[in-house]
C-alpha cells in the first residue's frame, strides 16, 4: 500500500460483497480517502450532501470494518463534502439517486418477522405448528385471507422454518398460477411424467394462491393425483388462498373437501395496535426513525392491507435518503395519498382477462384472439367477450375492434353466454371464478 488511492481501492473492494450493487455504486464507488489526521483519523471525502448523510448514517460501521482489516488498526472516520468543481463538474453533480437505487428494505419472510393480533395469531400459530411438525400437526393446512395480510409471508416461513430442521427435505414452492401453466405445457409437450416427479417427489408441498385452480379442469385433476399422493405418504401440504374453499365455486367437490380434511386458518385485517406495530418493525427494518404519531397517524389511515402499511413507510424512507425530509404528519400525509392512488383497484386489462380464460380452457390466448372455430376455442372466445363487457364495460363496437370481429358477432356471443349462463349454473360458477380472479 504506497498510497491513499491503493488503501481507498481496497477498501472500496471489501465493502463491494457486502452491500448491494445499487448502494455500492451510489453511496462508496465516489469516496474519496483525503488524508489521515493524528494516528489514526480518516478524512473520507464524499461527492454531496446525500452521500454524505447515507454514508456516515449507514455505512460508517463496514467503512470502519475494511479499514481496520486493510491498515491493521482501529480508526475514526471524518467525511467532508467535496467541493464544488470551478467548472461545475462532477464533484457538484448530486447523484441522480430514485427508488431503485436506494435499499429496498427486503427482509426474509420468517416467523420473527411477522407481527402478531388477534387478526392473524391463529394462523400464525397453525403454520408454526406446522413447521415445528411437518406432516405431525395438521395437514393439509389451509390458509386463507384478503390480498396482502401475510400469507405468502406464512408460507415462506414455514419453509425456511423447515429447511432449517430438515435440510435433506425437498421442499417445493409453487403459485397456481405456474402450476397451472406447468400442467398445461406438459400435456402439450409430453413431458407430464418429469412434471408429476417434481411435485410427487416433494417432502412438503406450499402451493399459493388456489383460488385460481377454479374452472381449470385438467389442472384440477392434476393437483388432485399429487395431493392424493403425497398426503397418501404423509407428506405435509399447505395451502393459501384469497378465500375459502367453498368459495371457490368452480373446484371440483373431491378437492374442496380434501382441502378441509386439515386445518383452516383465516387472516383477517389488522386492528390499530397490530398496525402500528407493523408500522414500527417495517421502519425499523429500514433503519427509519419514526416518530410514534406518524407510525399511527399511517395506521390511522391505512386498515386493509400491510402492503399498502410498507409502502407509506418506504416512501417515507425515500423522501428521507433522497431530500432530506424527516418523516413528520405533513409528509406523511402526500406519501398515504400516493399510497391509496397506487393502491387504487388496478384497472383489469384485457389482457389479464384473456389468460386467465385461456389457461381455464386449456387454449392459447392467440387461439382466442384468433380465428380458430373448434367448440372449444369458441367458447373460450364467448367467455372472453362476455367477462370483458361485464368486468370493464367496453362498448360492443370496442370489444369488436379488440378482436377484430364485427359488431354483431360481439353482441351474438355475449346474448349467448347470459342465455347459457341462466341455465348451465357450472357455467356461471366458473364465470363468477373467472371474474374474482381477474379482479386481484
Ligand atoms: N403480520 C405481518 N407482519 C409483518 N409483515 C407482514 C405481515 N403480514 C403481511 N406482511 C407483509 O405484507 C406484505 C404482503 O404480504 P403477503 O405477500 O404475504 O400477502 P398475501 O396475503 O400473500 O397477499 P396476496 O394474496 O396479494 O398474494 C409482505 O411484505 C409481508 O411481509
Amino acid at each position: 500500500m504506497d498510497s491513499f488511492n491503493d488503501v481507498m481501492d481496497a477498501v472500496k473492494a471489501y465493502c463491494k460483497g457486502r452491500v448491494s450493487d445499487a448502494s455500492y455504486r451510489v453511496f462508496i464507488q465516489d469516496l474519496n480517502l483525503l488524508n489521515f489526521e493524528g494516528t489514526n483519523i480518516i478524512i473520507l471525502e464524499v461527492p454531496n450532501d446525500v452521500v454524505m448523510r447515507f454514508a456516515a448514517a449507514r455505512y460508517a460501521d463496514l467503512l470502519k470494518e475494511a479499514f481496520a482489516s486493510i491498515l491493521g488498526f482501529e480508526v475514526e472516520l471524518k467525511f467532508v463534502l467535496a467541493a464544488p468543481a470551478p467548472d461545475g463538474g462532477k464533484a457538484a453533480e448530486k447523484p441522480k439517486l430514485d427508488e431503485n437505487d436506494l435499499p429496498s428494505g427486503r427482509y426474509e419472510f420468517t416467523f420473527e418477522n411477522f407481527i402478531k393480533g388477534p387478526s392473524n395469531q391463529f394462523a400464525f400459530a397453525a403454520a408454526q405448528a406446522v413447521a415445528a411438525n411437518p406432516s405431525g400437526a395438521y395437514n393439509p393446512l389451509f390458509i386463507y385471507g384478503p390480498s396482502g395480510l401475510g400469507k405468502t409471508h406464512l408460507l415462506n416461513a414455514i419453509k425456511i422454518e423447515i429447511q432449517k430442521n430438515h435440510p435433506d427435505f425437498n421442499i417445493v414452492y409453487v403459485d397456481c398460477e405456474k402450476f397451472t401453466n406447468e400442467t398445461i405445457t406438459a400435456i402439450k409437450t409430453a413431458t407430464m411424467e418429469q412434471f408429476r416427479q417434481r411435485y410427487r417427489k416433494a417432502d412438503v408441498l406450499l402451493i399459493d394462491d388456489i383460488q385460481f385452480l377454479a374452472g381449470k379442469e385438467s389442472t384440477q385433476e392434476e393437483f388432485f393425483h399429487t395431493f392424493n399422493t403425497l398426503h397418501n405418504d404423509g407428506r405435509q401440504i399447505v395451502i393459501a388462498s384469497d378465500r375459502p374453499a367453498k368459495e371457490i365455486k368452480s373446484l371440483e367437490e373431491r378437492l374442496r373437501t380434501r382441502f378441509e380434511w386439515g386445518l383452516t386458518a383465516d387472516i383477517q385485517p389488522p386492528d390499530f395496535e397490530t398496525r402500528v406495530a407493523i408500522v414500527k418493525r417495517k421502519a425499523e427494518l429500514l433503519n427509519l426513525d419514526l416518530p410514534n404519531d406518524v407510525a399511527e397517524y399511517i395506521a390511522n389511515h391505512l386498515k386493509q392491507n400491510i402492503r399498502q402499511l410498507e409502502g407509506a413507510v418506504k416512501k417515507l424512507n425515500a423522501y428521507y435518503l433522497l431530500e432530506g425530509i424527516e418523516p413528520c404528519i405533513g409528509v406523511t400525509t402526500t406519501a398515504i395519498k400516493d399510497t391509496l392512488n397506487d393502491s387504487q383497484p388496478i384497472p383489469v386489462t384485457i389482457e389479464k382477462i384473456l389468460n386467465e380464460v385461456a389457461r381455464t380452457y386449456n387454449v392459447m390466448p392467440s387461439d382466442i384472439r384468433g380465428k380458430k372455430r373448434n367448440a372449444n376455442v369458441s367458447a373460450a372466445r364467448q367467455m372472453t367477450m362476455y367477462i370483458i363487457r361485464e368486468v370493464t364495460g367496453m362498448s360492443m363496437e370496442a370489444i369488436g375492434q379488440e378482436f377484430q370481429r364485427d359488431h354483431s358477432t360481439v353482441v351474438y356471443s355475449i346474448k349467448t353466454m347470459e342465455e347459457n349462463i341462466k341455465r348451465d349454473q357450472h357455467l356461471k360458477e366458473m364465470c363468477s371464478d373467472i371474474m374474482k380472479n381477474v379482479r386481484t
